[in-house]
């Protein structure tokens, strides 16, 4: 016997979609992977440079900030795709702003980024 929305619902823990939110994300969004990598790469960049605990907190809050500024754009940017697949300039304008939102996000990490890793390349090339 099928079971119905609700009956449905109460069969997962509230963790699992949230997961499932990710997986679809990871399936459907190539910035989602490319962010994911990048977060990668700066925390390995991390372990070799020995960051500090406060530059470690600092870049996981950016990491953070701009993958979730991501999910929402791209929950959005799903949302109206299923709701108001036609072109219209109010979709095209909220598409755009949370665009905004991942590229506000991203330019702020990157400043954090280069503020933390910038000096120590510098002192890696001179001694
Ligand atoms: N239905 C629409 N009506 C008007 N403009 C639209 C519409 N769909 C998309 N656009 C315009 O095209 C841009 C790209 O939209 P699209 O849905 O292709 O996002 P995307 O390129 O997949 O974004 P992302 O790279 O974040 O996944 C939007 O920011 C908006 O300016």
């Amino acid at each position: 016997m099928r079971l119905g929305f609700r009956e449905n619902k109460k069969k997962r823990v509230g963790f699992s979609y949230a997961i499932n939110g990710l997986k679809i994300a990871f399936k459907n969004e190539i910035n989602i992977r490319i962010h994911f990598t990048i977060a990668l790469l700066v925390i390995i960049g991390g372990f070799i440079f020995s960051i500090s605990l406060l530059e470690w907190v600092l870049l996981i809050l950016m990491i953070g900030f701009v993958i979730t500024a991501e999910l929402i754009n791209t929950a959005v940017e799903t949302m109206l795709d299923h709701l108001a697949p036609n072109w219209h300039p109010v979709v095209g304008s909220i598409k755009d702003l949370t665009a905004s939102a991942v590229l506000v996000s991203s330019i702020v990490a990157f400043i954090v980024g280069i503020i933390i890793f910038i000096p120590k390349f510098i002192e890696w090339f001179t001694l």
